[in-house]
């Protein structure tokens, strides 16, 4: 089993989150809460209440698990590819795999995923949504003091299960998306490349940004579902379940709920995913 492109997801991965991340917190907090008017709403109200490190809250969990969750997706989607078609990641140039194919590895790189991501997403979305500023005075303490305690803490006080919360909206939300975002990625790479050349930097970042685009704006309303399940249990459990959160949210806000946070989305997702596809072929070929 080749292990070059597990360890080119893991640091392609880490590339993208750092960029991502600021968008990801302003995007969190418009789905979760309802104190914001918008996105520059949020982004005024949080860095006038925690200044610029408020939107790096809950990153330090996620660089430690990229190196996880990133090499799953990607050495997954690898090794099924190399299984269903018999060719390797230098030889899929030459003899490009089938769209049905790279969607199949795609889907099952994208579930095998999730569930390594469920926890940490979780850990990251609620340190995310304590807008309680750095410096504190002993009377408004943040709940959790860091990514280590909030761990400690959601097993303590919900159980194992407490940091699987929400991992229903999270399997379906990553199992078809990363299907598109492969699919959409080789789909530019191949029309913008001469037939059997590897495809320029040019080609792979803007294949790249646009499939991050694509994957994103399929994946947010079940991001929303998720985001919204993974904060239910802080106060009390104010859904029966998915489907109750998914009605419930449309009954009090209507159909415009499951787009909350699409434009962050998109506006994130091609930066991110430009420089993860980068540093993922760059990697690669340096290696061959
Ligand atoms: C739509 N989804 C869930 C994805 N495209 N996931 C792949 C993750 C790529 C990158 N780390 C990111 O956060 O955009």
């Amino acid at each position: 089993m080749p292990v070059e492109e597990f360890v080119a997801g893991w640091i392609s991965g880490a590339v993208g989150l750092v960029l991502g991340h600021p968008f990801d917190t302003v995007k969190v907090r418009l789905q979760t809460q309802s104190t914001y008017q918008g996105i520059v709403d949020c982004v005024v109200k949080t860095y006038r209440h925690e200044s610029v490190l408020g939107f790096f809250k809950g990153m330090s969990f996620p660089i430690a698990s990229v190196a996880l969750v990133n090499s799953v997706l990607f050495g997954v989607y690898s090794n099924t590819l190399l299984a269903l078609t018999a060719t390797s990641h230098q030889e899929r140039r030459a003899q490009p795999p089938s769209y049905t194919n790279i969607f199949i590895a795609g889907c099952t790189g994208g579930l095998l995923q999730a569930y390594c991501l469920a926890p940490f997403d979780l850990i990251k979305v609620r340190l995310q949504n304590q807008t309680e500023p750095r410096m504190q005075i002993a009377s408004s303490m943040p709940r959790y003091r860091g990514p280590v305690h909030c761990a400690s803490s959601i097993l303590r006080e919900e159980g194992p299960q407490g940091l699987f919360r929400g991992s229903w909206a999270l399997v379906l939300r990553d199992t078809p998306t990363l299907g598109i975002y492969f699919v959409t990625y080789e789909g530019l790479c191949r029309q913008y490349t001469p037939e059997g050349q590897n495809p320029s930097s040019a080609t792979v970042l803007v294949a790249g940004g646009f499939a991050g685009i694509a994957s994103w704006i399929t994946a947010t309303p079940f991001d929303v579902i998720k985001s919204r399940m993974q904060m239910d249990g802080l106060k009390g459990r104010k859904y029966g379940g998915m489907l109750d959160c998914m009605a419930s949210s449309f009954r009090q806000e209507g159909i415009g709920v499951f787009f909350k946070g699409m434009t962050l989305n998109s506006a994130r997702a091609f930066p991110v995913n430009a420089a993860t596809f980068l540093s993922y072929e760059y990697l690669l070929r340096l290696w061959r």
